[in-house]
C-alpha cells in the first residue's frame, strides 16, 4: 500500500475516491524531558497501529493490547472521536466503519497513548476524506482534543518538537515546529500503576516563583542544545522546578527513581505526566554531534542499569518522521 499522497484517494476530476482499506502506525511520545512543560515532546520508536476498513453503517471497535479490557467500544472510543473531529473539520461526512486498534503504548503512564489515539484518529480522517494528510494542522485539530499541544506535536511530526499555543485572534490554536535530535535516544522505566494526567495536572500550582520560571526558561533553552549536538549538556539541561516535584505525592516512586539515576549522573526524567521515567542517553554504537555541536558525550544505554522489580523497560530510538498513513483504494 503506497503512503497516502497528494493524489491519493482522489479522482481526476476531483471528487473522492473511496478507500478499501486505512492503516496507520503512530508512535508513542514524551512530553515535558525535564523544564519545557507543555512545550517539548520526542517521538519514540514504539507504536499503536490501526487498519480502518469503511463499510456498513455503523461503527465497531475491536481492540487487543494495551486498553483492550478497559477502553470503550462505541463511538466514545477515542480513536472514533478523532476521527469524527477530523472528518467535521475537513467537511466530510462519517462513514460506518470497522476499526482495528493493534496498542502497544502503555496507557495513563506518561507515554502519550492518548495523543496517539488522537493523532491517528485525525489521519484515518484525512484518509478516509481523501484529503493529502496536513501536520500542522493535525496539531491544531489534535490540541483541541487533548487541551496541550506537546505530545500531540511530536506524534504528528517525529523528532524533537518545540510546541506552543498561538493566542492571537486570526488564527489561535496549537503550532509546533521539528528539530532533528542528534545521537539520542531513551530508556523508558515504565511501573505497574496508571496516573492519569489530569489528575497530575490538578497537583500542580496555580503560580510559581520567578526563581524558578527563570531557572526553568535557561534549562528548556539548554536543552535545545543539548539535544541538537551538546549531549554532554543533558544531565544539567534536564533539570525542572515547574512539574515533577509537585507531582511527587502521585508517583512518589517515580520521583525517587529519577533522584537516584540523577545522583548517578543520568538524564533522567519524568516522561509527561508520569509516572514513567525516562532516561536521555546514546544509543549503544551511536554517537551525537557528529554534523553539529560538540562531539561531547551522553552516558551509553548499556550504562542505564535495569528496571527495578515490577517495572518495565524499554529501549527506543526517536522516530524521525510521526504518523504514518497507508491507503489502499476501491477499484
Ligand atoms: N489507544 C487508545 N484508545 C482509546 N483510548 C485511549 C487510547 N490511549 C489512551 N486512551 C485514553 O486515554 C487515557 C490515558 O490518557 P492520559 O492522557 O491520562 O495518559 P497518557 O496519554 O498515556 O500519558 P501522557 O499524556 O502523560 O503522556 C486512557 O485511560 C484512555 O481512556
Ligand atoms: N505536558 C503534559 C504532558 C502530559 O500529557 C503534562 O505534563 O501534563
Amino acid at each position: 500500500m503506497p503512503e497516502h499522497d497528494a493524489q491519493a484517494g482522489t479522482e481526476a476530476d476531483g471528487r473522492r475516491r473511496p478507500c478499501d482499506q486505512v492503516r496507520v502506525r503512530v508512535p508513542a511520545t514524551s512530553a515535558n524531558l525535564g523544564p519545557g512543560f507543555d512545550t517539548f515532546g520526542l517521538a519514540l520508536t514504539l507504536y499503536d497501529d490501526l487498519v480502518v476498513t469503511p463499510g456498513g453503517s455503523g461503527i465497531a471497535v475491536q481492540v487487543t493490547g494495551e486498553g483492550e479490557n478497559d477502553v470503550p467500544l462505541d463511538e466514545t472510543h477515542l480513536v472514533v472521536r478523532a476521527i469524527r473531529h477530523g472528518l467535521e473539520a475537513l467537511g466530510a461526512p462519517m462513514p460506518g466503519f470497522t476499526l482495528r486498534c493493534e496498542n502497544r503504548i502503555p496507557h495513563g503512564r506518561g507515554l502519550g497513548s492518548s495523543s496517539a489515539a488522537i493523532v491517528g484518529g485525525l489521519a484515518v480522517a484525512y484518509a478516509l476524506a481523501g484529503v493529502p494528510l496536513d501536520r500542522d494542522r493535525v496539531v491544531v485539530l489534535a490540541n483541541e482534543l487533548e487541551g496541550h499541544p506537546d505530545n500531540v506535536a511530536a506524534a504528528a511530526l517525529g523528532g524533537f518538537t518545540i510546541a506552543w499555543t498561538d493566542s492571537g485572534a486570526s488564527n489561535p490554536g496549537g503550532r509546533a515546529i521539528k528539530l532533528k535530535p542528534d545521537g539520542i535516544g531513551a530508556i523508558a522505566y515504565v511501573p505497574d500503576n496508571r496516573v492519569l494526567t489530569k489528575e497530575a495536572r490538578g497537583l500542580l500550582p496555580g503560580v510559581v516563583s520567578h526563581t524558578d520560571a527563570a531557572a526553568n526558561a535557561g534549562k528548556a533553552a539548554l536543552l535545545v542544545a543539548a539535544l541538537t549536538g551538546y549531549p554532554e549538556l543533558l544531565l544539567t539541561a534536564t533539570e525542572d522546578r515547574l512539574h515533577q516535584e509537585y507531582r511527587e505525592p502521585a508517583m512518589p516512586e517515580s520521583l525517587a527513581l529519577v533522584h537516584k539515576l540523577r545522583g548517578s549522573g543520568l538524564a533522567a526524567i519524568i516522561s509527561g505526566a508520569g509516572p514513567t521515567v525516562a532516561v536521555l542517553a546514546q544509543p549503544d554504537g551511536k554517537t551525537a554531534g557528529q554534523s553539529a555541536g560538540s562531539g561531547g558525550r551522553a552516558a551509553s544505554f548499556r550504562s542505564v542499569p535495569e528496571a527495578p522489580d515490577g517495572w518495565t523497560r524499554y529501549e527506543l530510538g526517536i522516530d524521525p518522521v510521526g504518523v504514518q498513513v497507508w491507503s489502499m483504494e476501491a477499484g
